[in-house]
């Protein structure tokens, strides 16, 4: 990550509910930093990238984080006994559109083109699931920020530095640039893809938590 958050050295940290190994199943840099610097003992086990698929237009992006976060914690569950897996996605929305990781460099640019000057959304996914009592929770968390508006001048110097690629909305908010502000929720860590203080609810609450989502699906 290029600029250390400030929040970084006061991340939560809750102890694992079941006792299992934690297990990120994600490959995003951002995230095991953030576990980290939070001082979670976890292994990497990123999910297929085919995880990630399926279009419903339907949804609603808080659905789609959520839809996310839950298929790469499922495709983990199936290679992993005994562990305590968790999984995230993050989007950004301006102006109802949604936004991904960008293609290519164009893609980057449309994305901050349409992002300059507008106030926007994040939306973060997490799905945590215990294999050995198979018990499942998720949950969505949304700030709001604001991006000044962009010169072409700063717009070419950002994509030049390449710092768009793998990062929701083709920017990133730890990128060391004073261009975004969060507005509301300021969860910084939500913003860069994983909503520490949430998760360490979740985990104090887990059991609870997941048998009420077990006796709404029944
Ligand atoms: C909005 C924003 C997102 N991001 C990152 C967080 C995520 O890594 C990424 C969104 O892509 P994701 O698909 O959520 O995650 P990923 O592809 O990095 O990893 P995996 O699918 O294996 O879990 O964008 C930032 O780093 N900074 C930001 O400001």
């Amino acid at each position: 990550m290029s600029k250390p958050l400030p929040l970084m050295n006061g991340l939560p940290r809750t102890k694992i509910p079941t006792g299992e190994p934690l297990v990120l199943a994600s490959g995003s840099p951002r995230r095991a930093e953030l576990l980290k610097a939070a001082g979670y003992e976890f292994e990497v086990c990123p999910a297929a990238d085919s995880a990630e698929c399926g279009v419903d237009y339907k949804e609603t992006v808080t659905e789609m984080v959520a839809r996310l976060a839950f298929q790469k914690a499922v495709d983990v569950v199936r290679r992993r006994k005994r562990s305590f897996i968790l999984a995230a996605d993050t989007l950004a929305a301006c102006g109802g559109k949604i936004l991904g990781k960008p293609a290519d460099r164009d893609d980057a640019e449309s994305m901050l083109r349409l992002l300059s000057g507008q106030k926007h959304d994040v939306f973060t996914g997490v799905c945590v699931w215990s294999t050995g009592t198979n018990q499942c929770y998720f949950d969505v968390v949304q700030s709001r920020l604001e991006m000044s508006p962009l010169s072409d001048e700063a717009i070419g110097e950002y994509l030049d530095s390449g710092k768009w690629e793998g990062k929701a909305g083709g920017f990133g908010y730890q990128d060391g640039n004073d261009w975004i502000q969060i507005v509301e929720n300021d969860s910084e860590s939500n913003v860069v893809g994983l909503p520490m203080e949430r998760l360490a609810e979740i985990l104090e609450n887990f059991s609870s938590l997941a048998d009420k989502v077990q006796k709404e699906v029944r």
